[in-house]
Formats: structure tokens, C-alpha cells, sequence
């Protein structure tokens, strides 16, 4: 028997992570492992799967679709040598063509044990609807037509008639199934379970110097008036941004910092650890056009 695997792709921010939660959430009775890569060196991803899964495995400071395919297949045999789990989800960086890491599962000792079969892609509609240039990303159409599968995310920001035209252009790109974001279950995404898949064309697309990261950390608690005037400046620089806040204004109270798109959430995080710990994400040249750092180093009490 081989274990299935269930590759989760999308691009940045686009809803990955929220919706393995949701998976893991189900009541589904089988030993989940997660595999989740997150681009830069801190992995957020990870520690907000953390309790949902029966093992999450971070893979950082890279991507498994291209530099980290040696990691990924070392981590795999791990997860392998273990009590082998009924599944496997692995989450890609939203910088990721899917297709390098098609092409990393079909290790031919892997493949003995592991058998890929689902790749589902999250797709945000409001950023693409508020974005019509993403539609012509070729990382984005890689990740889009790399799936068996796409989920639409945030589709409540978005009138009916866009999310028909977005629909009608992921069949173009050959989308053949595209659930909305109401239907989560278990079943309706690894129904697919056991079916072989075959190579994806060999073309990958090369994102390692189109992106960068920054990565911002701080000992204790910064200032909430700092903190927002600093991420108005550097927010249209980035594509994503998230990670722990806590601040001199809410003792004893951390949150999860989300940007993605145009998007900024800040919800309680009482597990989070002490301190400050932020990854952006962006593509490189704009993200040089500010000093992330020295704009975050700034962010003293009000
Ligand atoms: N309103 C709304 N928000 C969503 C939805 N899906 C995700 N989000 C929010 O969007 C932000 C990014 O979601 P994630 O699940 O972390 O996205 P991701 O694809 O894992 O992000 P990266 O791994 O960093 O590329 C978070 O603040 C989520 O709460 C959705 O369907 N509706």
C-alpha cells in the first residue's frame, strides 16, 4: 500500500495554510502528516498547523520545487520510517511550480512508497479579480494548470459577474475542477485517492530570483502606532507579510499578523511565542525600494 499525498500549491497568501487547517479540522479519523515549506527562514506555516496535524514537518529557508527537492524526499522517508501515516499534505511555498515537485515525488524508490494523488491549487479570487496582470504570471498559470483541483478563496469579496469571468478563464488555462470555498470536505478534495498520475511537462519556472524575503525579529514587544505607520509604508512593497506581534499597548496579548494582498488581520494568538517575528515576502526589486528592517527597527512606543 502506498501512502497518498495530498499537494497543497497556490500563490502567496492565497489561502493554503487556512485550508489544510480546515481539512485537519474534519473529522476525518485518519493519521495526517503535514509537510509545510515556507520560503524564508522562519516557518509560520508551520507552527499555525501545529496542533492540527499528527505530525508537521517545516521545510524552510528555500523552495521544494527547486532547491529543496533533496530535503523533501529526506523528509518524506522520514515521515515513512515512522508509524506510516494514512496521508500526507504537503504545503508548498506560494513561489512554487508545482511541477518541480511532481517531478521530486516520482523518485523512483519514493514512488514505491508514496503515491501522489491530488494536486489542489488555492486561487484568491479577490486578489486576481483586483490584479488582472496575476492572470498573466506564469508562476500563476503554472500553479493553476499543474491542478487536478482548484479552490477558490475569498470569493465573498467579489461581485458574481468577476467570479464567473475568473471561473471561465481557469478552464481556458484548463482547469477542470474548481470548487468554490464552501466545500471542504475531506472526501470531496482526496476522493481521488489512489489514482496515478503521470509526469507533468518537464518545464519549471525558475522563481528564485524573481522573489525575496525579510525576515524581522524583535526580543519583546513593539509599539501598536509604530507597528501600522511602518506597515503602511512597506505594505505595497510586499506581496505577503505574516508572523507574531506582541505590543507594548496589549501586555500578555500576542496576535497573528496577516497581509495578503490588500488585506491586513490581526487576531489574538495566545500560543505564539514571545516577542516579534515577521516574514515579507515580495518580488525583489520592489521590495528594495524600502528599508524593511529600518522601518520595523523604528517601531518604538507610541
Ligand atoms: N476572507 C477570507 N480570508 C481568507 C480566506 N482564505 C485565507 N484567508 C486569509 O488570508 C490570509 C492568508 O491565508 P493563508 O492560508 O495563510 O495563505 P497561504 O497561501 O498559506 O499563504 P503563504 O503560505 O504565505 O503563501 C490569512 O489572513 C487568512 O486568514 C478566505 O477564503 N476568505
Amino acid at each position: 500500500m502506498t501512502v497518498p499525498v495530498l499537494l497543497v500549491a497556490g500563490f502567496l497568501g492565497a489561502g493554503k495554510t487556512t485550508f489544510i487547517n480546515q481539512v485537519l479540522h474534519q473529522p476525518h479519523g485518519q493519521r495526517i502528516a503535514a509537510i509545510v515549506n515556507d520560503f524564508g527562514q522562519i516557518n509560520i506555516d508551520a507552527a499555525l498547523l501545529e496542533n492540527a496535524a499528527d505530525d508537521v514537518i517545516g521545510l524552510r529557508n528555500g523552495c521544494i520545487c527547486c532547491a529543496m527537492q533533496g530535503d523533501l524526499l529526506r523528509t518524506l522517508r522520514q515521515v515513512l520510517d515512522g508509524q506510516a501515516p494514512d496521508l500526507i499534505v504537503i504545503e508548498a511555498s506560494g513561489v512554487a511550480d508545482p511541477g518541480g515537485i511532481v517531478n521530486a515525488l516520482l523518485d523512483p524508490v519514493l514512488r514505491q512508497a508514496v503515491s501522489l494523488d491530488c494536486v489542489l491549487s488555492l486561487v484568491d479570487a479577490e486578489d486576481v479579480t483586483a490584479n488582472p496582470m496575476r492572470r498573466r504570471d506564469p508562476l500563476w498559470q503554472a500553479q493553476v494548470k499543474a491542478a487536478d483541483m482548484v479552490r477558490l478563496s475569498r470569493t465573498d469579496a467579489v461581485d458574481s459577474a468577476s467570479l464567473d469571468a475568473l471561473r471561465g478563464h481557469l478552464a481556458e488555462l484548463g482547469a477542470r475542477h474548481v470548487l468554490g470555498d464552501d466545500d471542504t470536505t475531506l472526501a470531496a478534495v482526496v476522493g481521488m485517492a489512489g489514482r496515478a498520475r503521470f509526469p507533468l511537462p518537464a518545464a519549471q519556472i525558475q522563481t528564485s530570483d524573481r522573489f525575496a524575503t525579510c525576515e524581522w525579529q524583535s526580543d519583546g514587544p513593539i509599539g501598536m502606532h509604530g507597528f501600522r505607520a511602518a506597515m503602511n509604508r512597506i505594505s505595497p512593497h510586499v506581496l505577503r507579510a505574516k508572523g507574531f506581534v506582541s505590543f507594548l499597548e496589549k501586555p500578555g496579548q500576542p496576535f497573528l499578523f496577516q497581509l495578503a494582498g490588500k488585506r491586513a488581520t490581526m487576531t489574538p494568538q495566545p500560543s505564539a511565542p514571545k516577542g516579534c517575528k515577521l516574514v515579507l515576502i515580495g518580488e525583489a526589486d520592489r521590495m528594495g525600494e524600502v528599508d524593511i528592517a529600518a522601518l520595523l527597527d523604528a517601531t518604538g512606543p507610541n
